[in-house]
């Protein structure tokens, strides 16, 4: 895939915008989505790979890809402590797929070793629809969003298995397990809204990264 994108900032293409500053977590997974999405929403996106990258955002989103090398290149970037400071402190945060296995408190099926940044009052099982091929779309019913169903493309994503007292589920599917939860600040889908055209996820969270923003500054 071919791509403008560096870090720290983005090139004119997707423009950035006087909106609020958001960025991406660029480790690895499909970043360059969210990104476009956020653009296309008016936020002035920045894709966000050192620890000053992080200070300079009002808002995050961890996006999909594969958990397991996320949090190593977390750890190897020295972006862990920082993350996971600023999710303490309440920086607005959407994690998409493997961006929702990091910030969930309890991982199950990880890989040896494998940790998480925490934040999300939940247990979530990696992998728990089977594999690649077994990915499917499916249409949620998502009161909070508003009365039009969310198309969900799930790709080898978690499901939660648990919500704790602190997190309230957002999106269940027919059969009653949860796949998109929020708490607080943070906001976490099993699916990824970047690639589907459906906007309402990142809008719901921009909503969380403008207030934020208009209460600290
Ligand atoms: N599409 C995805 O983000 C897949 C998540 C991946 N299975 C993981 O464990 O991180």
């Amino acid at each position: 895939m071919t791509t403008n994108l560096r870090s720290g900032s983005l090139d004119a293409g997707v423009s950035a915008s006087a909106g609020p500053r958001v960025g991406v977590l660029a480790l690895q997974g499909d970043f360059r989505e969210h990104a476009h999405v956020l653009a296309t929403l008016g936020a002035e996106v920045s894709l966000v790979r050192r620890p000053e990258e992080l200070d300079a955002v009002d808002g995050l989103v961890i996006p999909g890809g594969e958990s397991s090398v996320m949090d190593k290149l977390a750890r190897t970037f020295g972006l862990q402590a920082p993350l996971k400071a600023a999710i303490a402190a309440g920086l607005p945060v959407y994690g998409t797929c493997a961006g929702l296995i990091m910030l969930a408190d309890t991982v199950l099926d990880a890989i040896a070793g494998q940790e998480s940044l925490g934040g999300l009052d939940v247990v979530v099982r990696r992998n728990a629809f089977g594999s690649q091929n077994q990915s499917f779309e499916t249409d949620l019913d998502i009161p909070a969003l508003g009365e039009v169903p969310v198309h969900a493309v799930f790709i080898r994503g978690p499901v939660v298995e648990s919500v704790g007292a602190a997190a309230t589920p957002l999106a269940t599917l027919a059969d009653g397990r949860v796949v998109a939860v929020e708490q607080g600040n943070l906001l976490g889908t099993s699916f990824h809204p970047e690639i589907t055209g459906e906007h309402r996820f990142h809008e719901y969270f921009l909503a969380k990264v403008r207030e934020r923003a208009s209460v600290s500054s």
